[in-house]
């Protein structure tokens, strides 16, 4: 097990929003976090990094290669993110700053982390454009001069640059076109599946669950009704929400096969 969430509470002053959560999420799988808005599906993911907003409290453990992330000092978060475990946000925009270069992004994420040689930055971050499909070139450009899928395959390279074993994916592909949000995908998979890490996928899209997903769990109003193996809960849901859920995702509701047709062409 690489991250076991263990009785997660996350509360304001005046309401329990996320009540009691345990999960559990493998070694190099990918996991699936889906239901409605508003269930804390996000909060969930935000609290694993300590990013909650500040007037949000969490409760319980969130242990990650044995220790309580819950417990660690924000000097000892900062190191593990980015490193051990890293988000991708569907703001991905919110993850660059306008007048840096794409080059200073990068280099800046590996100072943080500690790496001296100026040399060794620039091949790194050469190797991690060119891990998701871009051109070295793309260095010297601003944020404003790459498109919203580059940016976004960008953003997926700095996150994947340092190795980490889990990566925390908030509705990454929501603001790309479906072509986009598919190669999003597909790199992802192939990401894993090249370093083993384990991917924590926040989603709305019902294809993207069916075709990458290895596990899911579905939350509802602060609380997981279900989590299993991906076939079981899509093939014989066990509980009512979940059913509707599934009963209301268009791919979804029609067979398999055909359902499977309609996300390849994607
Ligand atoms: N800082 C905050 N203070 C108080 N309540 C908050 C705060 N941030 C979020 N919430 C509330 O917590 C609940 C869960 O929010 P969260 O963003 O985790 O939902 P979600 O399942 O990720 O939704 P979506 O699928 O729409 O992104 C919502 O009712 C939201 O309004």
């Amino acid at each position: 097990m690489i991250l076991s969430i263990e009785e997660l509470s996350i509360s304001s002053r005046d309401r329990t929003i996320v009540d009691s959560v345990s999960l559990a999420v493998r070694e190099g799988e990918f996991m699936a976090l889906v239901g409605q808005s508003g269930s804390g599906k996000s909060l969930l993911s935000q609290s694993i990094g300590q990013l909650l907003p500040s007037n949000l409290h969490a409760s319980g453990r969130v242990m990650f290669e044995g220790i309580n992330l819950l417990e660690q000092k924000p000097k000892e978060m900062r190191a593990l993110r980015g490193s051990r475990i890293s988000y991708i946000f569907q703001d991905y925009q919110g993850a660059f700053t306008p007048f840096r270069s794409i080059g200073g992004h990068f280099d800046e994420y590996q100072k943080i982390h500690g790496e001296k040689s100026s040399a060794v930055r620039r091949k790194r971050a050469v190797e991690a454009l060119e891990s998701v499909g871009l051109g070295a070139e793309l260095l010297r450009r601003y944020p404003f001069q790459l498109s919203g899928g580059q940016l976004q395959r960008a953003s997926i390279a700095t996150s994947l640059m340092l190795s980490p074993r889990l990566l925390i994916a908030d509705e990454a592909t929501t603001a790309l076109d479906s072509v986009s949000g598919h190669r999003v995908l597909e790199l992802l998979a192939r990401k894993q599946a090249e370093t083993g890490c384990a991917i924590l996928f926040i989603t709305h899209d019902w294809r993207h669950v069916r075709r990458y997903a290895n596990r899911l769990a579905v939350m509802k109003e602060g609380q997981i009704v279900e989590s299993g193996g991906k076939h079981r809960i899509l093939d014989h849901p066990q509980h009512e929400y979940t059913r509707q859920l599934i009963e209301a995702a268009p791919v979804l509701s029609r067979s398999l096969k055909s359902g499977l047709k309609e996300a390849e062409t994607q």
